[in-house]
């Protein structure tokens, strides 16, 4: 039996119920493929600034430091809006990104035809749309410095500085290379080298980095085009490659393509095999405690922490080919089933998780 330590932080608003979905699937995974989860939660975020009176506790810190992965919720919501930054719920996120050096978030976007409907697109621009967006996550403009705000002579005014060395970019660039490998073989690079000098190092550096994998098509393209591109065409990308601000709101854009952003998963890693696995929308005051949230984006984070950072490949496949079949049977939260004739069922938080577990038993006991 291997043991895995994994820590798992549910955080605020809709965090703990997705969270919960995500913790019955991978205790199913460990039960049926006999590996001996050691799960321990922390507290993250606004919940432990209520109970603690910071957003990243010591204890949450170490529990992160000795684990193998980490699966969070969301943080952040209107209580705690008003905090000065340092001790915003966000800020303990960007701390565990940070201090864990987290560099490289990787946010895979896959259409699934049943959510058809579900999209804001016309069915003909999303079939064959499976594309990756790797994210830089541990420089640019959410780290560089100088950062804050100041007063001189009477003026107030606020500085955040877009940031990145030669050594951050080639590393994120060699993340994407890799992953396009066992892909389309494609790379989309997403900058803004028109204006931002940033930029101009950044297309150098990929440039460089693309000349040492010549089975990869290179392509630049603005992030401007980009996000236009992604809603005219979204199945012309493989792997999009950008920098942090640029990732965080691509992926949003690209999120709805499959029908909602409960859908989608993500991994931050770093050099080693530890990951911080999260689902990539936030923790949506507006409808938490309904149970109604769509857990599945969690559930796939938690197919993403058993490929990346355990080394499980079967159990991971296990989850996505059961979230697959979940859909295309019609289940559905409230996102997914509105105005979308393919829905055959409408589920709560809760039930979805239930069903997932389902199918994953049951696909497992057939191959048996
Ligand atoms: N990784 C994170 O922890 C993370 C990510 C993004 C935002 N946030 C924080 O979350 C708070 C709310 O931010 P926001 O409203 O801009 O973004 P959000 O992603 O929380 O919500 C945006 C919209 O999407 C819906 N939505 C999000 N997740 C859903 C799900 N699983 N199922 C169904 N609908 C879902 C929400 O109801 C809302 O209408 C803020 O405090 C923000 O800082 C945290
Ligand atoms: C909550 C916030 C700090 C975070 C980010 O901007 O990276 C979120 O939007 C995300 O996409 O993970
Ligand atoms: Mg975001």
């Amino acid at each position: 039996m291997s043991g895995f330590k994994i820590a798992v932080l549910p955080g605020d608003g809709i965090g703990p119920e997705v969270v919960k979905q995500g913790v019955k699937v991978l205790e199913t995974i460990g039960k049926l493929f006999h590996h001996g989860f050691e799960i321990q939660f922390g507290l993250i975020g606004g919940a432990a600034l209520d109970e603690k009176g910071v957003p990243l506790p010591d204890e949450t810190w170490e529990l992160c430091q000795k684990a193998d992965a980490i699966l969070l919720g969301a943080v952040g919501g209107p209580k705690w809006d008003d905090l000065p930054s340092h001790m915003r719920p966000e800020k303990a996120l960007l701390k565990l990104r940070e201090g864990l050096k987290l560099f490289a978030n990787i946010r895979p976007v896959k259409f699934y035809p049943n959510l058809a409907f579900s999209s804001p697109l016309k069915e003909n621009l999303l079939k064959g749309v499976d594309l990756v967006i790797v994210r830089e996550l541990t420089g640019g403009l959410y780290f560089g410095k100088p950062k804050g705000r100041f007063e001189e002579n009477g003026k107030v005014y606020a500085v955040d500085t877009m940031y990145y060395t030669y050594e951050e970019i080639e590393r994120i660039a060699k993340v994407a290379f890799e992953l396009a490998r066992n892909r389309k073989k494609k790379v989309t690079s997403v900058d803004k080298a028109n204006v931002l000098e940033t930029s101009r190092l950044w297309r150098e550096v990929v440039q460089k980095v693309a000349s040492r994998y010549p089975d990869i098509t290179l392509e630049h393209m603005y992030v401007d085009n980009c996000a236009m591109q992604l809603v005219k065409n979204p199945a012309q990308f493989d792997v999009i490659l950008t920098e942090n601000t640029f990732g965080d709101i691509l992926s949003d854009e690209a999120a709805v393509i499959t029908g909602s952003i409960g859908m989608l998963p993500s991994a931050s890693l770093g050099e080693g095999l530890k990951g911080l696995y999260e689902p990539i929308h936030g923790s949506a005051p507006d409808i938490a405690g309904m149970n109604i949230a769509n857990p599945l984006g969690t559930i796939l984070s938690v197919a993403l922490l058993l490929r990346y950072s355990l080394r499980l490949e079967k159990e991971a496949n296990a989850i996505e080919d059961a979230v697959e079949k979940v859909i295309a049977d019609g289940f559905m939260t409230k996102d997914l089933y509105l105005n979308n004739p393919s829905a055959k069922k409408l589920v709560s938080t809760e039930e979805m998780g239930d069903i997932v577990v389902e199918y994953v038993k049951r696909e497992y006991h057939r191959e048996e």
